[in-house]
C-alpha cells in the first residue's frame, strides 16, 4: 500500500455552514504534506476527522487502510496527532502525562520507559520532566503534545501547526525532526509559515473556505508567481467583484 492516508470527499457542516467541503487527496509514505490556507479554512477541521475528534457530515478518511469512523481504535494505532493549542491535563507533570500516553497506547515496563526517555530525548523535555504542564511555557507545551504524538513511533502523523510558539532554535529542531522522520512516514503538518514549507514539504495543499484550491510541489506553485507568499495570496484572498 502506497497511501497511508486517504481521504475521500471528506466533508463537515456545522449547522448550515460548510468548514470543510468535499476535499479528497492522499498521503504516501515519505511525502510531507504542508496544509497551507488562510485563517478558518479548515484545517484543523481536517485534521481533526482524521484524528477521529470531529465526525464527517460526508466522505471517508483511512489511515494505513483503516477507516476513522469504522475502525476508530485501529486507525489511531498507526496515527500521532498533534492537536492545536496545549496538552490536556494541565495539571499532570511531562513526565506523568507522558507515562498516562505510554500505558493507553499498550506499554508496560521498561518499554514504556524507554519510549517515554525517547520521546524526551527528542523533543528536548528532560528539563521539565517533573514540571506541571500548566507551569510551562507555550512552546514547551507544544513539545510535550509532539512528545505524545511520536511516542509510539507512529507510520501517519498529522501536526497541527508544530512549531507554532517555538523560539527560532526550536523551530529549526523541529523541522530537523520532522525532515529525518520524514522517509518511513507520512506526515501531514499545517502551517502558517511559508518558508517552513519550502524547506520540509515535498507537496503543498492551499485550502481555503474549505475547498482545496492548489495540490503541488512547493516550487511548482511558488513559480506560479513571484513567490509562494504572493501565489497563496492571490489563491486565497477573495477576487474583487467587478
Ligand atoms: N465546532 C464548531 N462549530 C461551529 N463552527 C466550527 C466548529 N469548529 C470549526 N468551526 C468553523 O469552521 C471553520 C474552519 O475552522 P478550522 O479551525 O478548521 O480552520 P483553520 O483552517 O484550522 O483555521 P486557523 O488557521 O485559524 O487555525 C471556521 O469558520 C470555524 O469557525
Amino acid at each position: 500500500m502506497s497511501a497511508l492516508i486517504e481521504i475521500d470527499r471528506l466533508t463537515k457542516n456545522f449547522g448550515g455552514f460548510t468548514a470543510v467541503d468535499d476535499v479528497s487527496f492522499t498521503v504516501a509514505r515519505g511525502e510531507v504534506l504542508g496544509f497551507l490556507g488562510p485563517n478558518g479554512a479548515g484545517k484543523s477541521t481536517t485534521m481533526k476527522m482524521l484524528a477521529g475528534f470531529v465526525t464527517p457530515s460526508s466522505g471517508t478518511a483511512r489511515i494505513c487502510g483503516e477507516d476513522v469512523v469504522d475502525r476508530p481504535v485501529a486507525a489511531k494505532r498507526h496515527l500521532g496527532y498533534l492537536p492545536e493549542g496545549a496538552p490536556t491535563y494541565p495539571e499532570m507533570t511531562v513526565a506523568a502525562f507522558l507515562a498516562f500516553v505510554a500505558h493507553v497506547r499498550g506499554f508496560r515496563g521498561s518499554e514504556a520507559a524507554d519510549r517515554i526517555a525517547h520521546a524526551m530525548r527528542l523533543t528536548t523535555l528532560e528539563g521539565v520532566r517533573l514540571q506541571p504542564i500548566e507551569t510551562l511555557s507555550k512552546g514547551f507545551k507544544r513539545r510535550v503534545g509532539l512528545a505524545q504524538a511520536l511516542l509510539h513511533d507512529p507510520p501517519v502523523l498529522v501536526l497541527d501547526e508544530p512549531t507554532d510558539g517555538l523560539d527560532p532554535n526550536q523551530k529549526h529542531e523541529v523541522r530537523r525532526l520532522i525532515a529525518q522522520m520524514a522517509p518511513n512516514k507520512a506526515i501531514i503538518i499545517s502551517t502558517h509559515i511559508l518558508e517552513e514549507v519550502s524547506a520540509i514539504c515535498s507537496r503543498a495543499i492551499i485550502i481555503a473556505r474549505g475547498q482545496v484550491l492548489a495540490d503541488s510541489t512547493p516550487a511548482e506553485l511558488a513559480g506560479r508567481g513571484s513567490s509562494l507568499d504572493a501565489v497563496f495570496r492571490d489563491l486565497t484572498l477573495p477576487k474583487e467583484v467587478a
